[in-house]
């Protein structure tokens, strides 16, 4: 399965952006799946100018319930109605500044799944929970409190995993700094583990995201690294230059 670069634009992003942005990723054939995930008002905008150039689109959270009298909140099956294919849940900064819970996580992932979309679900320690031993536990109960069963068995058509997670050390996040390649790995495998128990076969071959400060210049040892699938980028994805160079130094199958 080739890797996913999944770009996570987070709050930024313009409508006068968009033409510059798609123009740059429109002849670009990396070795990897491209995915955009823009503010939800950009993704058809974005969809119409990508062409038909082979990047997905993805939203960055969406409401527990499909309909209703929500305000505020964003529909899987509009998400998807507008191009998007993925959307990001259980983000670390969702779970801190809107109080998400695993619970709810599971909840959003079982919606987005009835709506077609794919669910990029999110796991990661803060520095305190690293440094006091306890990051493979916390991730863990994440995984255990964030994933849907419906993930066991789900087919989407035309898309190959039911389901993604990305790793994302809290810590890790805009400030510049990556774990070591060894926790890394280490971290992806207890995560690999914990996917075949709760899982099983649809959790062997889950793609296992890594992101946070994840930039052209430390990508391909990154993603060289056993049981990484791919990587959900930040910053570096707001840059069509940036992104592409990390996709580029993605493995092929
Ligand atoms: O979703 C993306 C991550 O939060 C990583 O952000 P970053 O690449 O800016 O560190």
């Amino acid at each position: 399965m080739p890797q996913l670069i999944a770009g996570n634009w987070k709050m930024n992003g313009t409508l006068a952006g968009i033409a510059a942005y798609a123009a740059a990723l429109r002849p670009a054939s990396p070795g990897a799946e491209l995915l955009v995930c823009p503010p939800a008002p950009l993704i058809a905008p974005l969809r119409a100018a990508l062409d038909g150039a082979p990047v997905a689109l993805g939203a960055q959270d969406c409401a527990v319930k499909r309909s209703g009298a929500h305000t505020g909140d964003l529909s899987a099956d509009l998400l998807a109605e507008l191009g998007a294919t993925h959307v990001i849940l259980g983000h670390s900064e969702r779970r801190a500044d809107h109080a998400e819970s695993s619970a709810t996580v599971r909840e959003k992932a079982r919606t987005a799944i009835a709506a077609g979309l794919v669910p990029i679900i999110c796991v990661g320690e803060t520095e305190a929970e690293r440094d006091s031993g306890e990051a493979e536990t916390v991730v863990r109960a994440q995984l255990a409190g964030s994933l849907p069963e419906e993930l066991a068995g789900q087919t989407v058509p035309g898309v190959v995993a039911p389901g993604i997670i990305a790793y994302e050390p809290v810590w890790a996040i805009g400030t510049g700094r990556t774990p070591t390649e060894e926790d890394v790995a280490a971290m992806h495998a207890s995560i690999r583990a914990a996917l075949r128990r709760q899982l099983g076969a649809a959790g062997a071959t889950m793609p296992i995201l890594y992101g946070g400060s994840v930039k052209p210049s430390n990508a391909a040892s990154l993603l060289a690294l056993p049981e990484v699938g791919g990587a959900l980028v930040g910053g570096a994805s707001l840059k069509a230059e940036d992104f592409l160079a990390i996709a580029s130094a993605a493995a092929r199958d």
